[in-house]
């Protein structure tokens, strides 16, 4: 029995990594993830410009999962492309996460990494829900399409996007139909529900500073959702478009559960921030004591195999 799987024909180990944002924002971290049982890893979303973020506190754990509002603190794209080419003969499989603050940046900052070297995947994070005045890109369908189609104008890297969680039938049609036209490599599902509220109630405050205490939901909280997000866009995109599962993983039971709904590789944000990075080896045990009881060999014996009740 293994839990080995390939994604773009390389072989990982296994099928977990990190949620961009966590345990990635500087070297020390990502040669710490780069070294952990992680079957891969990806990196902090990059604008062009180094980026303070929001004033803290900015990220809390809580009972049921974690808020956040960030706000895309990153050192620069050049930072994280540095790091990629310098290591990308000894990591199997890297995934470099882009953002920009604008159209242009956007379309910039694609076009700076597919003018360099990097031979790895690039996640376009379409959902950050916490840079103010920003809105969650893939939240407007046209800019979405009109987005897609300029970068795939140049573009020819490996290229998955990070998408908000969706909660309408009819926005996974609409969405599913917009990303059929592209050669996308994945979609990974889903980024934090945006905007949420936790309180302190003996405080009767919020949490966290930015954004009057609203940030977004990690954790058990969008488990549920991470869950249907990974399915709907399974049931509808081309088999060529993978999709990653992130959302609400902290035991190798979520992690079966993403693979079931259709998940090539697991991410995991909030409980990795939690346990550290010991966590990869906890869930890979988790995961195969599972398949051991279920009688799987390998991945594929149950990815994407979710029955319904007919
Ligand atoms: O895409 C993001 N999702 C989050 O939940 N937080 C970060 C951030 O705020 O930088 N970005």
């Amino acid at each position: 029995m293994t839990v080995e799987t390939s994604f773009l024909g390389i072989t990982l180990a296994n099928p977990l990594m990190n949620a961009s944002g966590v345990h990635c924002m500087t070297v020390a971290e990502m040669d710490e993830l780069a070294q952990s049982a992680a079957g891969a890893f990806v990196t902090k979303t990059a604008t062009r410009d180094y980026r303070a973020g929001n004033p803290q506190p900015r990220y809390v754990d809580v009972p049921l999962g974690s808020i956040n509002s960030m706000g895309l603190p990153n050192e620069g794209l050049a930072y994280y492309l540095d790091y990629c080419l310098a290591r990308q003969n000894q990591q199997a499989l890297q995934f470099l996460s882009v953002v920009g603050l604008s159209y242009d940046e956007i379309v910039e900052n694609l076009r700076t990494i597919e003018a360099s070297d990097y031979q790895g995947v690039t996640e376009f994070n379409l959902s950050c829900p916490n840079v103010p005045g920003k809105p969650q890109i893939a939240y407007d369908f046209e800019l979405t399409e009109r987005l897609l189609t300029e970068v795939f104008s140049f573009f020819t890297k490996p290229l998955g996007l990070k998408l908000p969680p969706y909660f309408d039938i009819a926005h996974f049609d609409q969405m599913a139909a917009i990303l059929n036209r592209f050669p996308l490599t994945y979609v990974n599902c889903v980024n934090s529900i945006g905007n949420g509220l936790y309180i302190d109630v003996d405080k009767e405050q919020v949490v966290i500073k930015p954004k009057g205490g609203f940030g977004g939901l990690g954790g058990d909280y969008i488990k549920p959702t991470a869950l249907a997000n990974v399915r709907a866009f399974h049931q509808r995109l081309n088999p060529s478009i993978k999709i990653i599962g992130t959302g609400g993983v902290r035991t190798g039971q979520d992690v079966f559960e993403h693979i079931l709904c259709g998940a090539s590789l697991v991410q995991v944000g909030t409980a990795l921030h939690q346990e550290g990075v010991g966590i990869f080896e906890r869930l890979v045990a988790e995961l195969e004591a599972i398949m051991e009881a279920k009688g799987y060999t390998c991945l594929e014996d149950f990815q994407g195999k979710l029955r319904e009740i007919n």
